[in-house]
């Protein structure tokens, strides 16, 4: 990934309450121009909400969107016309086909691609005359996608997209996202909880725990920013490294490779599963130690 692309996602310090409950409190991330970016919460951690934002459905009572360059309070119609959204769940009219879905919903966009419409019904073997109300929710899913594809946007939005999928359907679900990013230079922004998936196809990762960006950058970053420290029950690290929890610390490259460590400390590299999960937890040690 080339590191000087452009940012086509970013938020800054952006807030969204639901009445009085903080979904985002302050969450700052940057999807560059190319990117697969894959978002990581757990469950009710904002991952949808963030979705939300970046579809113009809430405007955020602070902070800044940044969409293909250009600062929006909320993201107006015109922008949502340049993004393929697939949502977790797929509303279609239940009577519709998909090949009737694909003229309704291509009536909505100036740069709707018919022929290409077809062939990914083809690739993704959905059926073409079948009513939506009759499909698998795998499939429903794959029509959603078809559909977010055909207007060939240059940014896709997923919203934890490949949970109701079999192996199968992820996996060709994945690999046409992993496509359109590598012959197309479309930019892919996922939201997910499967870490397998994340891990798989994104070039870059975000973390987010109540509604706040915890970590960002590319796999291997992230790994070698975070590790595990195992020594005496009562042992703390100086002020460059914050505990994550437990005995997880995150330190600059730099701070890792400088420090000097006792015969009886072991320091481990984890794997983006354990990352995650010692940053989703809510319990989680956020503040440094001293
Ligand atoms: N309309 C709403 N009114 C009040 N609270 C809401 C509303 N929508 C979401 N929330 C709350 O905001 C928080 C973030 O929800 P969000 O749907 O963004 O999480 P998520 O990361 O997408 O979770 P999941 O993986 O379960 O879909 C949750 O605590 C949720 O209960």
């Amino acid at each position: 990934m080339d590191v000087a692309a452009p940012p086509l996602v970013e938020l800054s310090a952006v807030t969204v309450r639901y009445g009085k409950f903080l979904a985002l409190d302050g969450l700052s991330l940057t999807a560059r121009a190319g990117e697969i970016y894959g978002f990581l919460g757990r469950n009710g951690a904002g991952k949808t909400t963030t979705m939300r934002v970046l579809m113009g459905v809430l405007e955020p009572v602070a902070g800044e969107i940044r969409l293909f360059g250009e600062s929006m309070k909320r993201v107006p119609v015109s922008i949502k016309r340049r993004i393929g959204y697939v949502s977790q769940e797929q509303n279609f009219y239940p009577w519709m086909n998909a090949e009737q879905l694909g003229r309704f919903v291509g009536a909505f966009y100036p740069t709707w691609d018919e022929a290409e419409y077809g062939r990914l019904l083809q690739v993704l073997d959905i059926p073409p005359r079948r009513r939506a109300a009759e499909l698998s929710g795998g499939t429903r899913t794959k029509l959603g996608l078809a559909l977010a594809l055909a207007p060939r946007p240059p940014l896709l939005l997923l919203d934890e997209p490949t949970t109701g999928l079999d192996p199968v359907a992820r996996r060709e679900f994945n690999d046409l996202v992993v496509a359109m990013v590598a012959e197309r230079g479309v930019t892919a922004f996922f939201s997910s909880h499967l870490v397998d998936d994340v891990e798989s196809i994104a070039t870059r990762v975000g973390i987010i725990q109540a509604g706040r960006m915890r970590i960002e950058g590319k796999v291997g970053e992230l790994m070698s920013r975070v590790r595990r420290v195992k020594s005496a029950p009562d042992f703390a690290l100086p002020s460059e490294f914050h505990r994550v929890r437990d005995n997880v610390w995150e330190a600059e490259p730099e701070v890792w490779a400088a420090a000097a460590w006792s015969a009886e400390t072991v320091v481990e590299t984890l794997p983006l599963e354990e990352i995650f999960l010692a940053y989703a937890r809510t319990d989680a040690v956020l503040s440094s130690a001293a």
